[in-house]
């Protein structure tokens, strides 16, 4: 049967249970797809062997906390094996790291909507050319919060741009495409659920803004350049959380718009670092740092041994 070709704005749901979709009629032509910043290529490496048992895909911008999420979700999922002795994948090349742990991959994004969009991209094709079914995307975060306590994780509803519109815009050819961002909602109640079930675990459900830079892209004060007052921020902020953002980072809108245009199920969590409100700087100790950073891990840790059955 003739694969159902979603539209720019992704809004077919008759698709998304099974294959993961590229939407591109170039692809079958090709004798080889050299997937280059993974240092992967259909031809040199066997990808449905590799990779054709995953089902889940959690990315985030550090390349260490993405190891140290693989090394973490090996001992949860009590798999043989020293977790301290897992490959990286793509140590060919040190644009992003790769780890499979099981049914997970765990891969590293930079910072950024450019960055995250090249390793989507990869990332995409090659769970197409392994013949990847079922599999549900996970970002795992850092962001600002809007108006939440830090430490608090965000579970997005909506990933919004610097507008609070939900849509990321390519240009494409010199012209702009539009994509929807609507994330899936059965995951992100699951995973709310989820995080009911954990201790002492605050986590929300709300907006997500994605903004393009850290300093002036966000509002803050306190970057190389500042063009604007501190009651000119604040408003910015208040009009984010009346428009129920809740945090802002910088990947979560092509995340989100490129996995919906190729029927995947995904899902973005992001732990709040600071309170936008009462600051810019981050300036909690390097511990307690860490150790949010860890929350989102230990989420979808929850989440995967809940699909798995490993708890009941
Ligand atoms: O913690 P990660 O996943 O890198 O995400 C957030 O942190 C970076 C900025 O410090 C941006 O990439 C932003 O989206
Ligand atoms: O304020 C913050 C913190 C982390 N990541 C962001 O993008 N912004």
């Amino acid at each position: 049967m003739a694969p159902i070709l979603l539209n720019c704005m992704g809004n077919d749901h008759e698709y998304i249970k099974q294959q993961v979709q590229v939407k591109n009629p170039y692809l079958d032509t090709m004798e080889e797809d050299i997937l280059y910043h993974f240092s992967l290529s259909t031809k040199t490496h066997n990808l449905p062997e590799m990779f054709g048992d995953i089902k889940f895909v959690c990315v985030g911008g550090s390349a260490n906390r993405m190891k140290a999420f693989a090394q973490f979700i090996h001992q949860e999922l009590k798999l043989p094996g020293n977790p301290e002795e897992i490959r990286d994948i793509c140590e060919g090349t040190d644009r992003y790291c790769m780890y499979k742990v099981g049914p997970v991959l765990s891969i590293s994004h930079g910072m950024g909507v450019p960055s995250i969009s090249i390793m989507l991209h990869e990332l995409i094709k090659l769970l197409h050319h392994a013949q990847c079914r079922d599999v549900v995307l996970f970002r795992l975060g850092t962001s600002g919060g809007v108006g939440l306590a830090p430490g608090t994780v965000v579970i997005t509803d909506k990933a919004v741009d610097y507008s609070f519109r939900p849509q990321f815009e390519q240009v494409v050819l010199g012209k702009v495409i539009t994509r929807s961002t609507e994330l899936d909602e059965g995951v992100a109640n699951e995973l709310l659920q989820c995080s009911s079930e954990l201790q002492n675990f605050p986590s929300v459900i709300g907006n997500t803004m994605c903004t393009h830079d850290f300093y002036e892209g966000q509002g803050r004060l306190d970057g190389a350049l500042c063009s604007f007052s501190h009651e000119e921020k604040l408003e910015y902020l208040r009009k984010a959380y009346e428009a129920g953002v809740r945090n802002i980072e910088m990947e979560s809108t092509v995340f989100a718009a490129m996995c919906r245009v190729c029927g995947l199920k995904a899902a973005v969590i992001c732990v709040t670092l600071l309170n936008r409100f009462e600051g810019d700087q981050i300036t909690s100790p390097h511990d307690v740092l860490v150790e949010y950073q860890q929350r989102p891990q230990v989420l979808v840790s929850h989440f995967i041994k809940k699909r798995l059955g490993h708890i009941v």
